[in-house]
């Protein structure tokens, strides 16, 4: 049973970001400055379905304004409520000033279960929030940017960037009001896995810091690790197809709504995503052992647990049977601080959320900026590379001219050399480069100062030292 008197998300965020200010020497009264969340619209609208009229209730909680636009996703859950969103806002907070990327933190929710819903009611829904949300500026390309989250992806961000274009036709920057929309309507390559993308790369680089494995009692590469997934959506899927693809990795174990299955050979999870596409769940999954109690399976023993679905997951209550020497918060809150002590006195080392799930935020400002700039993102890159590739060209062939060497420049050479980066290719070399830098500092911080008690609060140090300095240089 879950112990009922641990506290909540929002309290378990401030807790973990007063440890990191315990260490940190800021000036009087900024600390609660940058932990507390500036504001929180409520909003409650109907909308006319079958026959009758619904009332929705939603949120938009803007945490710091430090930066501006504020930015963070929409989550669609039936629990959604104003603590919920005022934590995920100041982690958001904390996670856009780690990968430097130039937001304050904000959150959205609205309190449905989206599976009850037709496409068209969703629509409708959809665009109502947003409206109600734009014509308050909670929505704006210069103040707040939304993106994707539970229960949301790019069908409802194309729904909201429309509704807001309509209701703002002159504004030439429409676009950039909301990220993670299709390619069509003003979407980025590589920003629908990029939150996924950026576990694997958050890992890879976690498995070139030896320090950092030994502390977790791991050794050698992710080649042949067993992993668990709990959550196979947008980032648990993503991070789990790379990984098993890309780096060898061996998924074990997969948890979702209806229970967990479990092949020690290893699941394939495009396969399992069809399977629960058609059956609605992962049970009765060929060649795997069910399990019906899905949380039980976070207990198994692994190498890598991924929690990839809802926060306190890992709690007072099953932190101590938990096996993974290594844990992963690919969702937002999945432990919570009472556990987070308990399996930090068992040696887990725990790669924390505002770091491990900023892959999205990273190429969501990548998007955000294309849309700004209003060319294909890489395109000028490309131009200067492809100018510079030609004069070198042409340099090479005068070269071998002048000097009688009779070179021909093969075509497949010119062809090569002349091919720019296109965008995926700069959207991942992008992010790959984010999560490697902001790896480093946190693994240098918890390492630079031996007190420091781990990579949670050296993340949390990294992030609110940015913030503060950004206050201290603005002023408030
Ligand atoms: N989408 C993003 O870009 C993004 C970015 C940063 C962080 N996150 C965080 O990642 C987490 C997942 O987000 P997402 O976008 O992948 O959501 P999603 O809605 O695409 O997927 C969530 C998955 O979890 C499963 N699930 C729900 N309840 C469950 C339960 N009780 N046990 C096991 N599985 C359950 C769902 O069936 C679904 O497959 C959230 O915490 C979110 O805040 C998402």
């Amino acid at each position: 049973m879950r112990d009922m008197t641990e506290p909540g998300f929002r309290e378990n965020v401030d807790i973990m970001f007063r440890r990191a200010v315990e260490y940190l020497d800021l000036p009087p009264g900024l600390a609660d400055k940058i932990q507390i969340c500036n504001s929180t619209y409520t909003v409650r609208f109907g909308v006319r379905l079958r026959g009758k009229i619904e009332t929705f209730v939603g949120y938009r909680a803007v945490h710091s304004e430090h930066m501006e636009p504020v930015k963070g996703g929409i989550r669609y859950a039936p629990e959604v409520h104003q603590n919920e969103v005022e934590a995920l806002a100041a982690l958001m907070t904390y996670k856009c000033a780690l990968v430097e990327t130039p937001f304050g933190g904000s959150k959205g929710g609205l309190c449905i279960d989206p599976r009850k819903y037709e496409e068209h009611e969703l629509e409708q829904i959809t665009r109502r929030f947003a409206y109600e949300l734009a014509k308050r500026d909670l929505i704006h390309p210069a103040q707040n940017v939304p993106a994707p989250d539970m229960g949301t992806g790019e069908r409802e961000m194309a729904w909201i960037a429309d509704q807001y274009a309509r209701m703002n036709t002159t504004d030439i920057n429409a676009r950039a009001c909301v990220t993670g929309k299709p390619l069509n309507s003003g979407g980025i390559k590589g920003r629908v896995e990029a939150t996924g993308r950026g576990v694997q790369y958050a890992l890879q680089e976690f498995f070139r810091h030896p320090d950092d494995m030994a502390k977790a009692g791991l050794t050698g590469s992710l080649a042949g690790k067993r992993i668990i997934v709990q959550g196979l959506g947008n980032v648990g899927y993503h991070a789990a197809k790379f990984l098993r693809e890309e780096d060898d990795a061996r998924i074990i174990g997969i948890i979702e709504r209806d229970g967990a299955i479990l092949n020690e050979d290893g699941l394939d999870p495009d396969d399992v995503r069809e399977w629960i596409g058609q059956h609605g769940g992962v049970k009765g999954y060929p060649g795997a052992e069910f399990t019906a109690n899905g949380a039980v399976m976070l207990e198994h023993d692994c190498d890598i647990l991924i929690p990839a679905a809802l926060e306190g997951v890992i709690n007072r209550e099953n932190a101590d049977r938990i096996h993974a020497p290594l844990i992963i918060e690919a969702a937002n809150g999945p432990i919570t601080a009472g556990a987070d002590d308990i399996l930090r006195e068992k040696g887990v080392v725990i790669i924390p959320d505002l770091y491990a799930n900023a892959g999205g935020v990273t190429v969501s400002y990548f998007e955000w900026v294309k849309n700004l700039s209003h060319i294909r993102f890489g395109r000028m890159q490309r131009r200067n590379e492809e100018a510079h590739a030609k004069s070198l060209v042409r340099e090479l062939e005068r070269l071998s001219e002048d000097r009688g060497l009779g070179w021909e420049l093969s075509r497949d050479f010119k062809e090569k050399y002349l091919q720019g980066a296109d965008e995926l290719q700069l959207v991942r070399s992008g992010l790959d480069d984010t999560m490697r830098t902001a790896y480093q500092a946190i693994s240098e911080e918890w390492h630079r100062r031996n007190d420091v008690r781990d990579l949670r609060t050296a993340a949390f140090i990294v992030s609110i030292t940015k913030v503060a300095d950004s206050y201290r240089a603005k002023g408030l």
